[in-house]
């Protein structure tokens, strides 16, 4: 793991965050994507070289939407940019970390992704990301 790949941050609306974070940055996100699988919508902007992704719910099973009830809206999960994820997966369960699935899986912004239980990582969720060569 070499880089952030991006922040994802838990928001109740698309609608109502895309225009408070296009005034942050001064940009309007440069991607809308929904992910069915994962029961979100995301909007992605890029500020300088950092990538920050929202993400609203698209049904109540979602985990953003557990995640809101539970915790309200905030950062949800760093993602870390991994050459190659199956590599990482297996070296990250070798040093004990719970990952949540067991193969890779089709994420946002044409990424493969795995995340790793905040259990495991000092209550912080880690999503691994691997560009879709
Ligand atoms: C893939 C599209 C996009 C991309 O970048 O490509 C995404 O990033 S999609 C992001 C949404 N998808 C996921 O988050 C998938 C991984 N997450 C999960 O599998 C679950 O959310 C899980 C296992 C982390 C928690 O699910 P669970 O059903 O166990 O919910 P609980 O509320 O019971 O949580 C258990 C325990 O974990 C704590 N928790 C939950 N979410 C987070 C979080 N984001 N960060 C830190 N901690 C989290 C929760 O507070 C509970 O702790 P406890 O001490 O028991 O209260
Ligand atoms: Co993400």
């Amino acid at each position: 793991m070499k880089k952030i790949e991006h922040i994802g941050i838990a928001v109740k609306s698309l609608e109502t965050s895309n225009p408070l974070f296009e005034k942050l940055f001064g940009a309007a996100p440069y991607k809308e994507e929904e992910v069915a699988s994962e029961g979100v919508k995301t909007s992605f902007f890029m500020n300088g070289p950092n990538k920050i992704e929202l993400l609203e719910a698209t049904n109540e099973e979602s985990p953003i939407a557990k995640f809101i009830a539970k915790k309200g809206e905030g950062i949800h999960h760093i993602a870390f940019d991994v050459e190659d994820i199956i590599v990482e997966m297996e070296r990250l369960k070798g040093e004990g970390f719970i990952i949540l699935n067991d193969i890779p899986k089709k994420g946002a912004d044409n990424k493969l992704v795995a995340f790793l239980h905040p259990k495991t990582t000092n209550g912080v969720l880690i999503e691994l990301c691997q560009e879709i060569r």
